[in-house]
């Protein structure tokens, strides 16, 4: 069932029963739904197969960050769990993403969209400097978005904050994947650079990652309905 929002939902529970009860109650034509760290430690690719059998997109976020050879591996078999999207961190250099993309390049059958995490949404200056980065996160993320272009990854992870900056500079076929996003009335949680899910459109974001103000929220569903509409005001 193809999806008609750019929404993506983090489903970030502690097993495979709660995400799936989580993923009942929302569309496929709605949303993607992405399985993070937590979720794929506990789970593995069951879950990922159970969503995929429901019929939901999986972003698989597991951000690889290794030598070359280990990073390419592991989106290779990424690719072969069939899901729609795969990450790693652009902070891995430009010989590990380009191995990436050469493992799928190499693939006959589909392949996915392969981004690389820029600078995590949870973090902000002076998380920078104290790693030794004396650098505004824009200039970061600006710096690895370039990198992450020329590697011939399909997109970026950032904050939607960066947004309007990178889609002037690296044009319209570049995705622009951002979490940190928030309704006004939504708390921050460990989120750092927030954008409102109407502003991350505006700015030029593709992919909307939304966690815990839907999958934390009374009623999700409701939740998610809410932000599809306040992206068409
Ligand atoms: O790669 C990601 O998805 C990611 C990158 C980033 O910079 N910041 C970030 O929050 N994420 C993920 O996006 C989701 C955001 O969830 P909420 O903060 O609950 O909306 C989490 O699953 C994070 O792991």
């Amino acid at each position: 069932m193809p999806c008609h929002t750019p929404i993506i939902v983090a489903l970030d529970f502690a097993d495979a029963a709660d995400a799936l009860a989580l993923a009942d109650q929302l569309n496929p034509s709605q949303c993607r739904v992405k399985v993070g760290k937590e979720l794929f430690t506990s789970s593995g690719p069951a879950v990922v197969d159970a969503l995929q059998a429901k019929g939901f997109e999986v972003f698989l976020d597991l951000k690889f960050h290794d030598i070359p050879n280990t990073t390419a591996s592991a989106v290779r078999a990424a690719a072969e769990l069939g899901v729609w999207m795969v990450n790693v961190h652009a902070g891995g250099g430009r010989r590990m993403m380009e191995a990436c993309r050469e493992v799928l390049d190499r693939r006959s059958g589909a392949r996915p969209l392969l981004t690389a995490v820029t600078v995590l949404t949870s973090m902000e200056q002076e998380d920078l400097q104290e790693v030794g980065m004396d650098i505004e996160p824009m200039v970061q993320v600006q710096r690895l978005a370039r990198l992450t272009q020329d590697c011939g990854l399909d997109g970026v992870v950032c904050s939607a904050r960066e947004a309007k900056a990178l889609r002037s500079a690296l044009g319209d076929d570049f995705l622009l994947v951002t979490p940190g996003i928030r309704p006004a009335e939504a708390s921050a949680d460990d989120q750092k650079r927030i954008v409102t899910p109407r502003q991350g459109l505006d700015n030029g974001s593709s992919y909307l990652v939304i966690g815990r103000p839907i999958t934390r929220a009374e009623q999700p569903a409701q939740a998610l309905q809410a932000i599809i509409a306040s992206l068409a005001e």
